[in-house]
């Protein structure tokens, strides 16, 4: 099924030339905008709630991720509760306060009672005639009085109370039946099984949807793809004049489904016309009532029963499982409701629960209120439109002008280019997500990309393409293709997809992490291997790193005695920063109680994570130039402030005299001397070291020490085996050459990185050629993310996977350095991490000592099971809260 190289070599550029269309069309774009605006900068400003700074054409919509509730209630946090964002072309106002939502509903309601409609519902006429969509207008006042007056009374839900308690009934008999036979029940579906039963029987007199069977199926289905559909991202809908061109399908797809619906809910009805014997206690049968009293027409019950199904269904279902899920994780609640329920039940004869017994259980009513708090099933309400404002009906004009240019330049651009290329013959990339126009995938990235890569490479496989702008990515995810890469191609995937940021100060042009291999690169790393991490190199300096590793033991013994609770983050990073600069430069670069570490830590943190920043320049390199999120500004301040650190250090030394301490700085100091290396390769060489070495040593230690203190028994295994190799008491201290006598030390520090890796997507590689990859082509310039944090959870791979067990290893020869390609923390192949051997030492040194030195207890007296397990994700994966420990004598 592959293709052969030479094949390959002789494929014309269709796909490259593709996306530089999308470029050129970026560069037109911005300057129509800015065009347009200029003539509009003379309209009254508008003042806006505040809102994150949005980016050209997609405004926010990079921002709300897989989970919008989520992300836009952590915004929230940033901008206040009454916050603007730009979805698109659409200007959309969030609130998140009680008081804001009181403002809204008391005093505007009518202004904000229409809704913004999703392209989703304009079909087949239902937004004309659904009391969903419909604006306060005559028509929906008489559909929702007939909804007041005629169906939910509380008369007409009394005459109906019957059947809906024959299904509960049902229900409870399919439960009996299975715990009978000792079988699970799968909660979601029988409850919305009754829910829609429930629904179907006040509605029709009838059933929908069986226990056992699945003719259900059908409207359960068709309602839930209705609704997922209509609460799927659109461009249609963040670009209102693109609708025509339904570039996802969901109009098509929705029309299909909604048909289906119709067409099940006409034969309903015209089964009840023609056998007008029917029970006419039913929701149905007021309404025929009502059309034959001409009050309403036929089509509006069908689009009724359509809005009444769809409402009704998933939500009610959804709840009930969320109830029942949050009562089996809390069973002392759940023997709270039963009491309170046969209490009310068991008063004279035991008997069935009745509707009017609800009134009587205050218990089970505040469940279904905690569960309506926790998981609203509607979290943005269905979302609601401010009619007549002046301000935003500007706001509204000018962001026409956007979806005007997005109309015709891609359609001019992209589409005319495409089809003047489509004789060109066609390439098989790996599979992957369809993009969206000009943005591709950028959507489906979130703030977690290692997680949503990972999700999206369960739909697509091991070997994805993903769309990020103009670039394309390649998504590795698994052993088999990870080996074939690094074993196969490894000098034609060696190089970087070189981040806009890494240019700050003219870094990538010197500095080996970015450098293309090339034979400065080359140089550059022979140096580091030969000069600084050979292992006679390291055992010369370890005793410099046992001083450091010494006076870390003396800062915590001094926090034991006050009893305080250590940053373990941040102590490791200033000793990681100490053992860096003293095998470097032989001096400290910090101290522990000083604030001068926590700057350097904070400009590492910085670099990091702007590097690893998702950058509207990196997905759009022709729009580089004007640095539109300020990326590169700010890490050019960073590194100018780095560099300024290290020019005194090397100033210093030619001061005095190069040679004078016979440490890594001399060696490259004398290189210089001899025109081997310029002054300029050695400053930029010792960012990348001390970037590259400090975070990441530190974030694994702090991982480390969290998963044990997780799990004491853990914690208590690794001890003892020290113990048993120092001793107690009086023990002596760990030496680096213990290191191979602690196999569940070693065991730790490898299930972390498993777990935990310090670059999730290693540094990006980037293939210099195409390349035919199991099968696939890979684009020359394409950019690969070699996903080893979805490797290392994969359960394929690793049984129980998700679980910190550092026991897997003691049996397994799997090892961390870039040979076994289920675990590669520090990469593989050519571009594998140099610095690995210090790490290795560094790693194994400071967590055995913090674990034989003293005993440790949780800060906050938090349970082990509810330490903070969240990360962040920039270039490296650090914990969101920092790890706070107590520590105790031995
Ligand atoms: C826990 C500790 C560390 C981890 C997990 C780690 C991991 C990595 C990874 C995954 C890469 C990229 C490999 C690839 O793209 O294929 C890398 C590259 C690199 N690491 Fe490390 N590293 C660590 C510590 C260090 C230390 C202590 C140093 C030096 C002092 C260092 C220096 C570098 C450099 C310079 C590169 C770029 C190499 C190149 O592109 O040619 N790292 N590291």
């Amino acid at each position: 099924m592959g293709i052969s190289s030479q094949e390959m070599a002789k494929k014309p550029k269709a796909h490259l030339a593709s996306m530089d269309y999308y470029t050129i069309s970026l560069v037109v774009l911005p300057i129509i905008i800015y065009v347009l605006h200029y003539f509009l900068k003379k309209s009254p400003k508008t003042k806006l709630p505040p809102g994150p700074k949005p980016w050209p054409i997609i405004g926010n919509i990079h921002l709300l991720g897989s989970k919008p509730h989520r992300s836009v209630a952590e915004l929230s946090k940033i901008y206040g509760p009454l916050m603007s964002l730009r979805l698109g072309s659409i200007t959309t106002i969030v609130i998140s306060s009680p008081d804001v939502a009181k403002e809204m509903f008391l005093k505007h309601d009518l202004a904000f009672s229409s809704r913004q409609i999703p392209d989703a519902f304009r079909i087949a006429g239902h937004d004309k005639l659904s009391v969903g969509w419909l604006p306060v207008c005559p028509k929906w006042r008489d559909l929702r009085k007939v909804l007041a007056i005629q169906l939910f009374t509380n008369q007409q839900l009394h005459a109906s109370q019957g059947l809906r308690k024959k299904k509960v009934d049902d229900l409870v008999q399919f439960l009996k039946g299975r715990s009978e036979k000792g079988l699970a029940i799968d909660i979601g579906k029988a409850v919305s099984t009754t829910s829609l039963n429930l629904l179907s029987n006040t509605f029709f007199s009838m059933d929908f949807s069986s226990y056992e069977s699945s003719v259900s199926g059908e409207v359960k289905d068709l309602a839930w793809h209705l609704l997922e559909e209509g609460a799927r991202p659109n461009v249609s809908d963040f670009f209102p004049l693109l609708r025509p061109l339904d570039l996802q399908g969901v109009r098509r797809r929705q029309t299909m489904y909604f048909h289906k619906m119709m067409g099940f809910f006409e034969r309903i009805i015209d089964e009840r016309l023609r056998d007008q014997t029917g029970a006419n206690e039913d929701v149905l049968g007021t309404l025929l009532k009502l059309v034959k009293e001409d009050e309403l027409t036929l089509d509006d019950i069908k689009h009724l029963l359509i809005d009444l199904f769809i409402a009704g269904t998933d939500t009610t279902s959804n709840v009930l499982q969320w109830a029942m899920t949050e009562l089996l994780r809390h069973p002392e609640k759940m023997t709270k409701a039963q009491a309170e329920i046969d209490q009310v039940l068991s008063e004279g004869q035991a008997r069935s629960i009745e509707e009017s017994d609800i009134s009587n259980l205050p218990c089970v009513q505040a469940i279904v209120k905690e569960t309506l708090r926790l998981y609203p099933p509607v979290p943005f309400l269905v979302p609601h439109k401010a009619d007549c404002q002046e301000n935003l009906i500007l706001q509204a004009s000018t962001m026409e002008y956007y979806s005007i240019s997005i109309l015709l330049i891609p359609i001019i651009l992209i589409f005319t280019l495409h089809h003047l290329l489509k004789n060109s013959p066609k390439t098989k990339l790996p599979p992957g997500p369809k993009p969206w126009p000009i943005i591709g995938n950028i959507h489906l990235l979130g703030s977690k990309p290692h997680r949503s890569v990972a999700d999206l490479s369960k739909t697509y496989g091991p070997l994805m393409t993903l769309r990020l702008g103009s670039i394309t990515t390649i998504v590795i995810s698994s052993p088999d293709v990870a080996k074939e890469m690094f074993l196969k191609h490894d000098m034609d995937f060696a190089s970087r997809q070189i981040p806009d940021s890494a240019w700050a100060v003219d870094h990538a042009k010197f500095s080996m992490a970015w450098l293309p291999v090339c034979p400065k690169w080359r140089e550059i790393r022979k140096i580091l291997a030969i000069q600084l991490f050979t292992n006679q190199r390291l055992d010369a300096s370890q005793g410099l790193r046992k001083e450091k590793v010494n006076e870390l033991v003396e800062f915590v013994e001094d926090c034991c005695e006050k009893g305080l609770a250590v940053n373990i983050g941040k102590v490791v990073f200033a000793t990681a920063l100490n053992l860096l600069s003293n095998t470097f430069f032989s001096i400290n670069l910090s101290a522990y109680d000083s604030s001068g570490s926590q700057e350097f830590k904070d400009l590492t943190w910085h670099i990091m994570e702007e590097i690893g920043r998702p950058n509207v320049s990196d997905f759009f390199p022709l729009v580089k130039a004007l640095d539109l999120q300020g990326v590169r500004r700010r890490v050019s301040a960073s590194f100018r402030k780095m560099l300024k650190v290290f020019d005194k250090i090397i100033d210093e030394r030619l001061r005095d005299h190069i040679g004078s301490k016979d440490d890594v700085l001399d060696t490259l100091l004398s290189l210089v001397k001899r025109n081997e290396l310029t002054l300029d390769d050695v400053r930029h060489m010792l960012i990348d070291l001390f970037v590259a070495g400090t975070d990441t040593t530190s974030n694994t230690i702090e991982w480390a020490l969290t998963e044990l203190l997780r799990r004491p028994e853990k914690m208590a295994k690794a001890k003892a085996e020290m113990e048993q190799l120092l001793g107690k008491g009086q023990s002596r201290s760990i030496q680096e050459s213990d290191i191979s006598k602690l196999p569940y030390i070693q065991a730790i520090v490898k299930e972390t990185m498993r777990l935990h890796p310090a670059g999730p997507f290693l540094i990006p590689h980037k293939a210099t050629t195409n390349v035919e990859l199991c099968g696939y082509w890979v684009p020359k310039n394409a950019q690969v993310w070699v996903n080893i944090w979805s490797i290392g959870r994969d359960p394929n791979v690793w049984p129980d996977s998700e679980s910190f067990t550092p026991e897997r290893f003691l049996e397994s020869e799997i090892d961390i350095r870039g040979q076994d390609f289920e675990l590669m923390p520090f990469g593989a192949g050519r571009r594998i991490c140099p610095g690995m051997p210090l790490a290795y030492r560094m790693l194994h040194l400071m967590l055995a000592t913090f674990l034989h030195s003293f005993n440790w207890k949780i800060d906050h007296g938090l349970n082990p099971e509810d330490v903070d397990m969240e990360e962040k994700f920039g270039i490296t994966l650090a914990k969101v809260q920092p790890l706070q420990a107590i520590p105790l004598p031995r």
